[in-house]
């Protein structure tokens, strides 16, 4: 008969105690939801162990190599940029530390500018993709620009954006009202629910959203239709009214 021992409670704690730093560490990355079916393979796995069922205990073994095997090879982008501390980051942005927008007036003026150049550059059609940040910091995306660091205008995102002007591929990336960088790279997202046919900008939009809890506008360059991504789906071709509304849910303390 198996008896509980001191040996097993102390290997439990130090189970629980991994299993738990490791959901922390990966909170907010794609690899969350894979690693709560993994914990599910590997409990079956330790209770037809304890059972003494060898045959199923096999199955559960071979299932639990196969699939770490899989999520090596599937989740290989995002592993690399945890290992290189690339995306995930833990370090606290004005949204974490709760002072994002802490003056209703400056976030309802930045809503009300972000429609404005999101109107403008629609009725022009210049191509924009403008990038939000929330509680994750963009600091590597930031860096993949060119920094600018001033406070936000129609005038000044509408200036980066026109085709002669040497910044207006990439997007520019926001932080409260201040426009940190323009040019910037961001992850494309591979696959687009409901779209095959998508090209490079919209998909910028939708992949930072989908490694970050950014959002991102994206303005079309061939049709003027704004759209805006959050948790890598896209809102496609809404209304300013309907922009500026979901802005005001959205762009917030998450
Ligand atoms: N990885 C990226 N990160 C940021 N911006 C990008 C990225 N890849 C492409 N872009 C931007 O997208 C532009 C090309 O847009 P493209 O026409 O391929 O996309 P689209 O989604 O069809 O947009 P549009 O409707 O405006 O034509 C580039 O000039 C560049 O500004």
């Amino acid at each position: 008969m198996f008896v509980l021992g001191w040996r097993h409670i102390l290997e439990l704690i130090v189970l629980y105690c991994f299993v738990f730093y490791l959901l922390r560490f990966l909170h907010g990355t794609p690899l969350v939801a894979p690693l709560n079916f993994l914990s599910f393979i590997f409990i079956a796995a330790g209770v037809s162990n304890f059972a003494g069922l060898k045959e199923l205990n096999f199955f559960w073994k071979v299932l639990l190599a196969g699939y770490v095997a899989s999520m090596l090879i599937v989740f290989q982008p995002e592993i690399r940029r945890i290992y290189t501390n690339r995306a995930y980051h833990r370090e606290t942005t004005p949204v974490m530390s709760g002072l994002l927008f802490h003056n209703e007036e400056l976030r309802g003026k930045l809503i009300d500018d972000l429609v404005i150049t999101c109107q403008t550059l629609s009725r022009k059609k210049i191509g924009a993709l403008i990038v939000l940040e929330r509680s994750n910091s963009l600091k590597d995306f930031i860096q993949t620009g060119i920094l600018i660091d001033a406070v936000f205008s129609p005038e000044l995102a509408i200036s980066i954006f026109l085709v002669e002007s040497p910044l207006h591929d990439g997007a520019i990336i926001l932080r409260e009202n201040r426009l940190l960088a323009a040019g910037c790279i961001l992850p494309l997202a591979e696959v687009v629910e409901g779209k095959k046919l998508v090209g490079t900008r919209h998909r910028a939009g939708i992949g930072i959203t989908e490694q970050t809890d950014a959002l991102a506008i994206v303005v079309s360059e061939e049709t003027g239709k704004i759209s805006l991504a959050v948790h890598g789906k896209m809102a496609w071709g809404i209304e300013t009214p309907a922009l500026k509304k979901m802005l005001k849910i959205l762009y917030r303390k998450v």
